[in-house]
């Protein structure tokens, strides 16, 4: 059906490209998007959005407008430990060094700044929804609102203490409040974040089922992250991790398992016979030389596969037009097949599929009448992105994240000609430098 022709808006942007990822990647040249009340109500060549009369009109001549990217996985205060223990394994870099500093440092003030940190650099660098796991999320829902971003918080489940709680029980008491807060946010999804298949028994994993069933929510989870992980399991239960989960029933259309680098044919099957959605970290299984994601099987084999920078303690950015670049590098080299990971698939990643893991794909993701507006338009003027046969190639293969202007959230502004409307740089930087200090005893 086609769209219905609209005469006034809110906003009315002029590109020199429109790049809608449906119902297709290929770029709309010389259109014009119109945002009324935080939705999309048209799209359409610019000769026709002239008659439109908005009360503000954006002309962006050398622009790519795209949906906003999902990033799909993340641990967003982790920034405050940005390059404080590189260069190690996952086991060594965990056990014996992100564990220790997180028991000593982390709180809700620590997730409060270093939260804010990441949400500055996602929004800055064209990501409009993030997916955390982390301690005390509420303080990550606090700079969430404060930021105008949109974000899925996973609250986390351990068998063991940490800052936020006690153990299992005391985890989902505060996890199942937070989901009642929530309930009727329009930004802010709760979902159930037990850590990984190592770190949580079959005890928990049941009520996490149960409760997860029972209120139509997420599940994000760490699995297969490492060959190691795998054998461990093998050796210990006699079962590898995803066929475990499994058997409990943690595996369906609403579970995002973020990872997957050692996976046999099986798993695979399983994934995909569940429904489960991938969440793709290439830069944090490189860094951690975790191991390798076998992108292009999951895509063969059904699989919904959305991308995710981890946290910045491992990768060490959260820039996830980069994180796109690697992605689509890796799995050709992967796959063994230079078609594999083509730029249109590396740009659905971070965002329709990124949208589908999340469960929010009838809201974003895309750029269609009706959706919410979380539009980002980047500048492609620059030397480094010259000539452009395919605005889509230079998004997918150029360094490009330091070229995202402007950016809207439910038709709002949060990032204005490169500048943040609803946070504050500098201040950010300051309480990033005086918990250096503090953790590095200066
Ligand atoms: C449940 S709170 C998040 C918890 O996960 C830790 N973490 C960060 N990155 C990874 C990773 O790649 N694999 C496993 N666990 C990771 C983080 O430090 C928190 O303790
Ligand atoms: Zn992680």
């Amino acid at each position: 059906m086609p769209a219905p022709i609209i005469n006034r808006a809110d906003t009315l942007i002029f590109a020199r490209w429109i790049i809608p990822i449906a119902p297709s990647s290929a770029p709309l040249a010389n259109y014009a998007i119109a945002i009324s009340n935080g939705k999309i109500s048209a799209i359409l060549p610019a000769a026709e959005a002239q008659s439109i009369t908005a009360t503000k009109t954006l002309q962006l001549k050398h622009h790519a407008v795209m949906p906003g990217l999902i990033n799909a996985h993340g641990h967003a205060a982790m920034t405050l430990f940005r390059g404080m223990a590189d260069d190690k394994a996952l086991h060594t870099w965990l056990n014996d060094h992100i564990w220790p500093a997180e028991g000593q440092w982390v709180n809700a003030d620590f997730v409060r700044d270093g939260s804010e940190l990441a949400i500055a650099e996602m929004l800055r660098s064209g990501t409009t929804t993030f997916s955390d796991m982390y301690f005390f999320p509420e303080a990550t829902a606090e700079v969430v609102r404060k930021a105008g971003i949109r974000a899925q918080l996973s609250f986390p489940i351990f068998d063991f203490p940490c800052a936020w709680g006690s153990g299992p029980d005391d985890y989902l008491r505060k996890g199942l409040a937070l989901l009642d807060e929530h309930k009727h946010s329009e930004l802010i999804n709760i979902a159930f974040g037990p850590h990984a298949p190592y770190t949580v028994g079959d005890d928990a994993m049941q009520r996490i089922v149960t409760l997860a069933a029972e209120l139509d929510a997420p599940i994000q989870i760490h699995l297969h992250e490492t060959q190691q992980e795998v054998d461990d399991a093998v050796t210990q239960t006699g079962k590898r991790p995803i066929a475990r989960l499994a058997e409990l029933g943690l595996l369906g259309p609403k579970t995002q398992c973020v990872h997957l680098t050692a996976l046999n044919d099986e798993d695979i099957t399983t994934l995909a016979s569940h429904g489960c959605h991938a969440v793709h970290c290439p830069e944090s299984n490189l860094k951690l030389a975790s191991g390798f994601s076998p992108v292009e099987k999951m895509r063969k084999a059904g699989i919904n596969v959305a991308i995710g920078t981890d946290g910045a303690a491992s990768n060490n950015d959260l820039d996830l037009f980069g994180e796109m670049r690697t992605a689509a590098l890796l799995g050709k080299a992967v796959a063994g097949d230079a078609s594999a990971l083509p730029d249109s698939y590396a740009l659905e990643m971070a965002t329709l599929n990124g949208a589908k893991a999340l469960g929010i794909d009838h809201l974003v993701g895309s750029l269609e009448v009706g959706k919410q507006a979380d539009i980002i338009a980047i500048d492609l003027s620059a030397l480094e992105q010259q000539p452009i046969y395919s605005p889509v190639s230079q998004i997918a293969y150029t360094n490009i994240s330091h070229r995202v202007r402007y950016s809207w959230i439910m038709g709002r502004k949060v990032l204005d000609n490169g500048e943040l409307t609803t946070l504050d740089s500098r201040d950010i930087i300051a309480r990033a430098e005086l918990w250096r200090k503090k953790i590095s005893g200066e």
